[in-house]
């Protein structure tokens, strides 16, 4: 199977402080990837470098086979980005933030299917400052996809929305990858990781503590319970770390 992703050596620093550092990891067509961490451990500003908005100070990143800092207008025709904080005009509605995306691309899908199967076709013509949070969120996952990417970034990806909307979220995930498409994902809520990620990685402080399947980092721990895994794995004061 192709990698679609591939990071090698990647190393950036905000000043004297190093964000994300020296960090490998590569996802192959077709697959789920999670890139797991706490607050601030460097899953955004890889997702930065990877995307090619932000430079890393070392290392390689090519996506679909490509630099994405050279081939930059290649890539954005086939890679979707949820953003959390979308910049959008102050009144304007769901259709027309989702006809504006529309337009920035070559080959896209029809948003008001998407709109639907999220379950928000009724809100297109609001503005999209009065859509709930998870309205909202879910909003950028239809943005996301509109492009018809071939790999799509998803930066915390259920936070904000509700029990059945986490799950029907997942279950179109789900689908999309059984059709292709290759997910790269953040996700504080472990549940989620465990149903949808085929590999995860787990940063503490820039660097990667775990690279592999999630039934791998259960059988590195001594816990059962994924979320106890992960605390054990990036805990500050952890019993784990003469270990890692
Ligand atoms: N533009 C910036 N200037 C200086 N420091 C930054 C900048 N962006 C991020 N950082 C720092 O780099 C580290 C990694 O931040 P990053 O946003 O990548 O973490 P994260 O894992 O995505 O966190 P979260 O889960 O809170 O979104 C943090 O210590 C953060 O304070």
């Amino acid at each position: 199977m192709k990698d679609m992703i591939k990071v090698e050596k990647l190393t950036k620093k905000y000043g004297s402080h190093t964000a994300v550092d020296e960090i490998n990891l590569s996802v192959k067509r077709g697959t789920v990837f999670g890139l797991l961490g706490a607050n601030g451990a460097g899953k955004t500003t890889t997702i930065e470098c990877i995307l090619g908005t932000k430079k890393a100070d070392h290392g390689t990143v090519s996506i679909m086979g490509m630099d994405p800092h050279k081939q930059r207008k290649k890539i954005f025709q086939k890679v979707g980005v949820q953003f959390q904080e979308a910049a959008y005009q102050d009144k304007i509605t769901v259709s027309e933030l989702c006809e504006f995306t529309a337009s920035l691309y070559k080959s896209t899908t029809d948003f008001m299917e998407l709109l639907s199967e999220f379950g928000i076709s009724d809100k297109l013509k609001s503005p999209v400052k009065e859509l709930s949070g998870g309205q909202r969120q879910r909003l950028f996952i239809v943005l996301a996809l509109i492009p018809k990417p071939e790999v799509v970034f998803l930066d915390e990806l259920t936070t904000g929305l509700d029990a059945r909307s986490r799950r029907d979220v997942w279950k179109i995930l789900a689908d999309l990858k059984e059709m292709g498409l290759t997910i790269f994902l953040t996700s504080h809520f472990m549940d989620e990781v465990e149903v949808l990620c085929d590999q995860i990685c787990i940063l503490k402080r820039g660097k990667i503590v775990f690279y592999g399947t999630v039934a791998e980092a259960i059988r590195q721990s001594p816990y059962e319970k994924f979320e106890d895994v992960y605390l054990w794995f990036t805990d500050e004061e952890g019993q784990n770390d003469e270990n890692l």
